[in-house]
């Protein structure tokens, strides 16, 4: 496999995921490059919605299609704003609102634990019956005051402790080796590799 579509209209993750993979040898396309239009997202789970992701785009491509779903769970929030993520302060998306509205929710609250998630689905052709699936998770807290300039998202409230910085803090290829995505990447990678010499 050298040519692989990208199943996600977000700048943020496209940036990303252009960088894990520039040293793979492996081309990656945006969806946008086929006029993929936005896949319906309307499941409870992140691998449901990254498998509907995947499987649209490779229908409607033809060729193999990589999604990433992905989101932020905070324990005093049980878990929310998770699969809403992307839309948690509602129509249309703004990550300035979302992070307002999550600064918002968790006030007075002494519980500032959260963690990312990001699975991702390869379908090789539309009616793969085995898609490849991974799952990355990042731990940290959130902070009420903004801090950094890099990654996208909730990225400047998310802060590590063993780092002392936020995820918007790090430089980008360090977020790309510790982060949700690029451990779930990592993960990704290994098992083509498997399969590719069982
Ligand atoms: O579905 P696609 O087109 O890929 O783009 P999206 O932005 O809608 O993506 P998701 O449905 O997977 O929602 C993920 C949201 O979770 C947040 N998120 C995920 N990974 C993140 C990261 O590395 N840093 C900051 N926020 C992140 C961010 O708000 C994203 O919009
Ligand atoms: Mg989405």
């Amino acid at each position: 496999m050298n040519k692989l579509v990208l199943a996600s209209n977000n700048a943020g993750k496209l940036r990303e995921f252009a960088q894990l993979f520039a040293p793979l040898g492996i081309e990656l396309l945006p969806q946008s490059a086929f006029n993929v239009g936005e896949a319906e997202e309307p499941h409870v789970t992140f691998v449901e919605n990254a498998l509907a992701k995947a499987r649209h785009c490779a229908q409607a491509t033809g060729l193999p299609a990589l999604a990433d779903d992905s989101g932020i769970c905070v324990t005093a929030l049980h878990g929310a704003p998770g699969v809403y993520s992307a839309r948690y302060a509602g129509e249309p998306k703004s990550d300035q609102r979302n992070n307002d509205k999550l600064i918002a929710d968790l006030a007075g609250k002494t519980d500032r634990r959260a963690h990312y998630v990001c699975v991702l689905a390869l379908c090789r052709h539309a009616g793969d019956p085995q898609p490849l699936i991974t799952e990355g998770e990042w731990h940290g807290e959130i902070v009420a005051t903004p801090r950094g300039e890099g990654g996208f998202g909730y990225d400047p409230y998310f802060y590590l402790p063993k780092h002392g910085c936020t995820a918007a803090e790090l430089e980008a290829a360090e977020k790309n080796r510790i982060s949700h995505r690029g451990v779930a990447l990592q993960q990704l990678l290994r098992k083509l590799r498997e399969n590719q010499n069982p």
